[in-house]
């Protein structure tokens, strides 16, 4: 039963996704016990320009907030990572109640949804394609959310999301930056390889996982949940929920921490 609860679970995905030897795929659950503290391990260091926000739109899995990425004006770099990353987008992944939503887990509690700051390799790479084929390619900061005061740097993003419910509506977003939805201590963090939660699913993922969450209102997620999966044009309108991949097997990965 548990696979007919995995699909009841997650429409969105008409059963397991066969990735070929894919024995790096994410999400997964966070064993904290089990993770290794990292002593090598740096503080990340963000450096967001608000003025390369671009747009905000609904690609059918989730909404997008796009940045200007054609230099390296908004990066991330420190923590595990060698090299720099230039932010390209962040989105979200969440759930039709509070109950679940999030892709990772801590100890197996889901939160109701997660956050996604996603970075390509700069210095390797020169385009955010190139870079999504290549291990190490990408580096995603993921942020729990749970419910509970308003956020007020959110608002601006919440106010904006009727004007894309239906899948390929964008609208132009700008001055947004991203560092508000951070939390506040942003050294404590697990980090390990990991994929793409979403087709292509590839192995190219240095994932960071905040362990400070960040607080937002009931009434915003529910904005979150307002939008849908379908196009206009299509007859039977799909609300956009429960957008998140299941936990995928660990398959001998070590998750390091920075913090003990
Ligand atoms: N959900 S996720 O793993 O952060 C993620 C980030 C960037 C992505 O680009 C994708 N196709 O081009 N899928 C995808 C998933
Ligand atoms: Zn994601």
């Amino acid at each position: 039963e548990a696979a007919e609860y995995n699909m009841k679970m997650h429409p969105m995905w008409q059963g397991p996704l066969a990735v070929p030897g894919g024995d790096r795929q994410s999400p997964i659950d966070i064993v904290v016990r089990k993770s290794v503290l990292d002593t090598q391990l740096k503080p990340l260091v963000t450096d967001y320009d608000p003025k390369t926000c671009q747009q905000i739109w609904n690609n059918g899995y989730s909404f997008l907030v796009e940045y200007d990425d054609t230099s390296d004006k908004s990066t991330l770099k420190g923590g595990p990572l060698q090299d720099k990353f230039r932010l390209c987008q962040f989105h979200f992944h969440w759930g039709e109640n509070n109950a679940w939503g999030s892709e990772h887990t801590l100890d197996r509690r889901l939160f109701p949804a997660e956050l996604h700051l996603v970075h390509w390799n700069s210095d390797k790479y020169s385009l955010f394609e190139e870079a999504v084929m290549e291990e190490n390619g990408l580096a995603v900061l993921g942020v729990f959310l749970k419910v509970g005061k308003r956020h007020e740097g959110l608002q601006k993003l919440v106010d904006a999301l009727p004007a894309i419910r239906h899948k390929d509506s964008v609208v132009e977003f700008t001055r947004f930056d991203p560092a508000c939805l951070l939390p506040t201590n942003t050294d404590d963090y697990w980090t390990y390889h990991g994929s793409l939660t979403t087709p292509p699913l590839t192995e190219s993922v240095s994932w960071i996982i905040m362990k400070q969450h960040i607080e937002v209102s009931h009434d915003q997620l529910a904005v979150f949940r307002s939008l849908l999966f379908t196009s206009a044009e299509e007859e039977v309108q799909k609300s956009m929920v429960n957008n998140f991949r299941v936990q995928q097997p660990l398959r001998g990965r070590t998750v390091r921490s920075s913090f003990s």
